[in-house]
């Protein structure tokens, strides 16, 4: 299904943007005339509540076709790895690790094909996250997916995806990141054959770039960097679905027509994609490996000030520099809970078996940090000269909360059961 008009994107974080696929379609002066040009309806969109404080307020308004609410009534849907149980299996203070899932062999959509991989809370607190897998082979046909229970952070690691949205068309590759607000309605499009990714799905407050302190004004996920699709709409009508994941599980729904058919809208509830390569780093020019935290893309609040509900960090190309310095991630244990993901390369603290697709997690206070092969080679490099890391991107999604492995996350082969073994060759160096 072609769109029509809304080619390229606005650029910013957050802000209040305007998008007509036909001029003269947006309202001047209100957001609901009598009657709408064109014969179009006005519908608002609230991504926060209506009181909000006006810095956090998230809203859009939609001018389309039909109303979202003409659908036939939904129906349980039947999915076999996608859902929000975090309870099914004991947590463990084991370190974890993943192979990649297998691509699938059968044909399977962006919706058919996640597989949830661990979580904590849950959309009825409306905090915590999702964390899923995608495979996939072929684009959605007839079928289009909401999320109400929370935005999706959708991070590449096979594979361009054309995120087909309300507002627009989002266009992304490996390397670069999508977000699409709770309750949009999408279709994924999968132009040239197999993908895979990973899913951050977060219950909680709204994503946001951090605060950058003594950092200043520029620096990390600059928001100019933030796309922000043109409108763009169908006109078609059809014999079409529309899913709806709600409290944790799925739901379908007939409807006749597209529903993205919203030709123009305002506001600044919407989807947006980041190219990470784009990420300006910031790290130690003189001693020690700080912590993790310089490299935050996005992160989403908790009540708690400081304390993040989840922080979507990334592990880009850099340069090493610090003096009389262990250069890599140095053992430590953390409160917060950490799942990281590799997108490309190979990851500066583990020198073999986090593959990229694949995936790890250490949680509350399990003991972890550099193999013994990248501490035996680290505690001896040559300091005098600069090291770059580079062709690599992992990721970090960190959360506040003890991320939950599933059951079948447990029981997956893709588990590595001799994880630890990777530091099991440590040596003993001390000599009193
Ligand atoms: O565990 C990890 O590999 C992630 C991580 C990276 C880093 O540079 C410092 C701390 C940390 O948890
Ligand atoms: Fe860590």
């Amino acid at each position: 299904m072609a769109m029509i008009a809304g080619n390229g994107y606005q650029s910013g974080f957050g802000n209040e943007f305007a998008s007509e696929a036909i001029p003269g379609v947006l309202p001047v002066g209100q957001n609901s005339p009598q009657r709408v040009a064109h014969g179009l309806y006005a519908e608002q969109l609230s991504g926060t509540a209506f009181t909000a404080p006006r810095h956090v307020n998230r809203r859009s308004w939609l001018y389309r076709i039909r109303p979202a609410a003409v659908h036939e009534p939904f129906r349980p849907l039947a999915h076999a790895s996608f859902h929000n149980r975090f309870d099914e299996a004991p947590a463990t203070p084991n370190q974890l690790r993943w192979d990649p899932l297998p691509l699938p062999s059968v044909p399977t959509d962006f919706v058919d094909g996640l597989v949830t991989l661990a979580g904590n809370g849950g959309p009825a607190e409306q905090g915590g996250i999702g964390i899923h897998l995608y495979a996939a082979n072929r684009s959605m046909q007839g079928r289009f997916f909401y999320d109400a229970d929370g935005e999706l952070l959708i991070v590449p690691q096979q594979g361009r995806l054309r995120l087909a949205t309300e507002l627009g068309v989002i266009e992304i590759e490996p390397q670069e990141i999508a977000v699409i607000p709770r309750g949009v309605r999408f279709r994924v499009d999968i132009p040239d054959g197999d993908v895979r990714g990973y899913v951050c799905e977060n219950f909680g407050a709204l994503l946001r770039l951090p605060d950058l302190g003594p950092i200043g004004s520029n620096c990390l996920a600059n928001a100019r960097d933030f796309l922000t699709p043109q409108a763009a709409f169908e006109d078609v009508e059809g014999d079409f679905e529309l899913v709806a994941k709600f409290q944790g599980a799925l739901w379908s729904a007939k409807i006749g027509h597209s529903p993205l058919d919203v030709v123009g809208w305002h506001g600044n509830y919407a989807p947006y994609k980041y190219d990470l390569r784009r990420f300006n780093t910031i790290g130690s020019i003189s001693v020690d490996h700080p912590d993790p935290s310089i490299f935050t893309v996005l992160t989403s609040a908790s009540d708690t000030p400081g304390t993040a509900n989840v922080d979507f960090a990334i592990f880009p190309p850099r340069w090493l520099v610090a003096e009389h310095t262990f250069r890599p991630p140095w053992f430590h244990r953390n409160v917060a809970s950490e799942f990281m993901g590799l997108i490309t390369g190979v990851y500066d603290a583990k020198a073999e078996g986090f593959v990229p697709g694949g995936a790890s997690l250490h949680n509350c206070m399990s003991a972890h940090g550099p193999d013994a092969a990248t501490f035996e080679k680290a505690s001896r490099a040559d300091l005098s000269k600069p090291d770059v890391i580079g062709g690599t991107m992992a990721f970090m999604f960190e959360t506040r909360k003890v991320i939950r492995p599933t059951r079948q996350a447990l029981d997956a082969p893709q588990l590595q059961h001799d994880y630890h073994r990777c530091w099991q060759d440590i040596r003993k160096h001390f000599a009193p």
